[in-house]
């Protein structure tokens, strides 16, 4: 025998060897190992096939192809998103309808929210492949595919269903979506996010998914070693979670990097909103760099979030699980402390909603913080988010908090006087102060404990009832003045639980009230559950 020939067998032995091993490992399910041996095995092969002197094997090929599609998977496994859509597409090259690879192919970009193009991967696998074993499978994510995708188009979500079987269950499907907003440089800081036209309150505006998210089990009390430790348990995972995100996949990466580090924000780039549909390529400068660890700690102290989940708003508690995740888009919006959009997380999505009616070119705004709190309250959480509110609410407070009066009536509050007390002499002081209007509400919101205190106390409401504004007065212009929240709600079904249930109109307005705080999420029957009425 030739030496050329005993090397070609040898080698030939070799791939065998590999082939069977990284198997193996597949099975085992030791991705990383398995990756490995694929490696090996794809470049001996492909040596193999490109060497002019050995003559074509069609079988080579075969398990070449197996061989990109099995690596895909196992990368697939790790989260390596572009590794896997690499790996498929060299297997795609050598066999273009392969269905294992279209499957995998499939299920990465529906991971990555790409309804149409794994929509596509999994019409010619169903194409090509109309009897096999796996058709149930392969139906079942073709139809998720389409679902998503309309949904991502429509924003059509209906919750419906969850919330009337009390949020058990599977959680409502969710897909990205993208309302008539657009980035543009901000009044407020950096970017922000704008209205394109007119939006009605309770309106969808977007349905983002989570970069990554990190829950856990806090102890209700943060104070002690416990909580700090399990804090920093919590967030060191979270890095974590992020950290290895940018690593895989380029699209994060670029994503993450035009988000803002707290420095120089005026000058910060603004990116177009189509970088942020789901179907949509990145190429940046980012694409094939490492994000530097300090820029990413800088990027998450300012962006990350700490989840609300929409059933705990329900049920007005969410215990001592705590959540928290970096959700790109929505990081674009700026804080008001009259906001017009409230926002609410499921699972790993966050969905922001007007809370207010939202004029065309006017910015989209949330309350980082409880924007109820007096404006003392609420210039110490602005500093612990690292900036100074400069919103018409706080400047018009600003003003207000010189004047003696204001400073006795925030005293009172401070120390606990009676609320019955406190709201007639902030109503008394706004007449001689002439503050009309959305003014009244601002002040109102931000004295809105005590407010409430007064209007769920039939006792005191016996003693002041003649002397301060109706409940339905004060919620108006709160309402109109910073958008409802799930205790203005709560005072306004006890007061129409107290006359009797109330007629068709206050229930009209509880229901509206409800759409502002919830959105149009869910229909009438489900609204009128969680209300209670
Ligand atoms: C989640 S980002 C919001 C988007 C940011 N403006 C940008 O250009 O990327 C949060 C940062 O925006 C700025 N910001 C948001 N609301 C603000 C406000 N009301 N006043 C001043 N700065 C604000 C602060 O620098 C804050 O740390």
């Amino acid at each position: 025998m030739k030496e050329s020939d005993l090397q070609q067998s040898r080698d030939e032995e070799m791939m065998q060897q590999l082939r069977l091993r990284a198997n193996e490992l597949l099975l085992r399910e030791e991705w990383e190992q398995s990756i490995q041996t694929y490696s090996h095995f794809i470049s001996l092969c492909q040596t193999h096939i490109s060497n002019p002197q050995i003559r074509p094997d069609p079988k080579l090929q075969k398990s070449l192809c197996l061989a990109f599609s099995n690596r895909a998977e196992a990368r697939l496994k790790t989260r390596d998103f572009d590794g896997s859509l690499k790996d498929c597409d060299e297997a795609l090259k050598i066999e273009n309808t392969h269905f294992k690879t279209l499957m995998c192919k499939g299920k990465i970009l529906l991971s990555l929210d790409r309804y149409n193009l794994a929509i596509n991967c999994f019409k010619i696998a169903n194409l090509d492949h109309p009897s096999n074993a796996d058709s149930e499978t392969l139906n079942g994510y073709l139809e998720k595919c389409k679902k998503l995708e309309f949904l991502s188009r429509s924003g059509a979500f209906d919750f419906s269903t969850w919330v009337l079987n009390g949020f058990k269950g599977r959680i409502p499907e969710l897909a990205e979506y993208i309302g008539a907003v657009e980035i543009k440089k901000s009044e407020i800081s950096g970017r922000g996010l704008v209205a394109t036209k007119n939006i009605d309150f309770g309106s969808l505006l977007l349905v983002n998914k989570a970069i990554a998210t990190e829950r856990g089990i806090l102890p209700e009390s943060k104070a002690g070693d416990l909580g700090e430790n399990a804090q920093m348990v919590m967030w060191k995972n979270f890095v974590d979670k992020i950290v290895e995100s940018t690593s895989n996949c380029k699209k994060t990466r670029c994503l993450i990097s035009m988000l803002s580090d707290g420095e120089n924000e005026e000058s910060l780039e603004v990116p177009d909103i189509s970088k942020f549909r789901p179907e949509s390529e990145q190429d940046c400068s980012f694409s094939n760099k490492k994000i530097d660890m300090e820029v990413i700690l800088n990027i998450l102290d300012v962006n990350s979030l700490v989840e609300e989940t929409f059933s705990s708003k329900f049920s007005g508690k969410n215990g001592d699980h705590h959540g928290v995740g970096l959700w790109v888009l929505a990081s674009f919006v700026n804080h008001s402390c009259n906001p017009n959009a409230k926002r609410f997380h499921i699972g790993d999505h966050v969905i922001v909603h007007a809370s207010r009616d939202i004029k065309e070119g006017e910015e989209i705004t949330l309350g980082y913080y409880d924007v109820f709190s007096p404006l003392k309250t609420r210039k110490e959480m602005a500093q612990n988010w690292g900036f100074d509110c400069h919103c018409k609410r706080c400047k018009f407070e600003i003003d207000i908090s010189l004047k003696h009066e204001m400073g006795e009536i925030e005293m009172g509050y401070e120390i606990g006087v009676d609320v019955g007390t406190t709201v007639y002499k902030l109503e008394e002081s706004m007449k001689r102060w002439t503050v009309r209007g959305k003014l009244k509400g601002y002040l109102r919101a931000s004295f809105w404990k005590v407010y409430s205190e007064l209007f769920l106390s039939e006792k005191l409401m016996r003693k002041w009832g003649r002397r301060v504004p109706a409940m339905e007065v004060v919620v108006e212009s709160v309402v109109e003045a910073v958008g409802g929240d799930e205790r203005v709600l709560r005072v306004v079904i006890e007061g129409m639980k107290r006359s009797g249930g109330g007629g068709l109109v206050e229930m009209e307005k509880a229901m509206k009230l409800g759409r502002g705080v919830y959105g149009k999420v869910m229909k009438k029957q489900a609204m009128r559950s969680i209300l209670g009425l």
